[in-house]
């Protein structure tokens, strides 16, 4: 049975960084989008790529940024994987995808069936779909809670990840019922907005890791 990866999205110290890593995160999230609480800069955002180990996949998150500012952002920060978190199309996805060896993940707002069908146009342009709860305020990291129900016997065509309110307490009911081969979390291993919880964050990833060991 595959791993299953665990992304904790939105750090911003090297600390939370290393608490994730130490907690068996397989990947976390940097965010480059000025309105959020866990925006970094171009540089930080470089210095905290460098701080991560090897033993976690770094993921850029985007939303709807320019093309000429991404293909800087992307040789600063050097990501392994960049989460287009806006209004991106599929042709975007698929010409980041066809210039670079980056993995492409396209976030995805699950508010019903007919848009998870409607997402499967990003299959062949990105490798993985995130769907996340649609209808926050803003664009991710909102900690509103997706619809399981929409996901249960859902015929995947693609890779894809489950966000959106996830926590330590939900995770397992959230992969047994969803069956998601990434679960990802961010608002929910906080202490405030924008303030990593160590003791959250090595409780989320025990708790996904034993629903892991455990079949679920
Ligand atoms: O986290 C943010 O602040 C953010 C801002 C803008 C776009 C995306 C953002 N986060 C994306 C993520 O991958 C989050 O982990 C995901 O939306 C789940 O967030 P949460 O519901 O808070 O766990």
């Amino acid at each position: 049975m595959p791993e299953t990866l665990i992304k904790i999205c939105g750090l911003t110290t090297p600390d939370a960084i290393d608490a994730a890593a130490d907690a068996g995160a397989t990947h976390i999230g940097l965010v480059h989008y000025k309105p959020s609480p866990r925006h970094l800069s171009i540089a930080d955002a470089a210095k905290l790529r460098a701080h991560a180990p090897d033993s976690v996949k770094v993921v850029l998150l985007t939303v709807d940024m320019d093309p000429k500012a991404t293909a800087e952002a992307l040789q600063e920060i050097q990501p392994d994987v960049l989460q287009l978190h806006g209004k991106e199309t599929a042709e975007w996805a698929s010409l980041i995808r066809s210039n670079s060896d980056l993995e492409v993940w396209k976030a995805v707002g699950a508010k019903d069936r007919a848009s998870l069908e409607q997402a499967e146009k990003y299959k062949g342009a990105a490798h993985r779909l995130l769907f996340d709860a649609a209808g926050g305020e803003m664009p991710g990291g909102n900690g509103l809670l997706l619809d399981w129900r929409l996901l249960m016997n859902y015929r995947h065509t693609m890779d894809w990840g489950l966000a959106g309110g996830l926590n330590a307490d939900n995770v397992v009911d959230a992969m047994r019922y969803t069956g998601a081969p990434l679960v990802d979390a961010s608002s929910g291993v906080e202490s405030a907005p924008g303030k990593k919880d160590p003791t959250k964050i090595k409780a989320f990833c025990k708790a996904a890791r034993g629903a892991m060991a455990a079949g679920v």
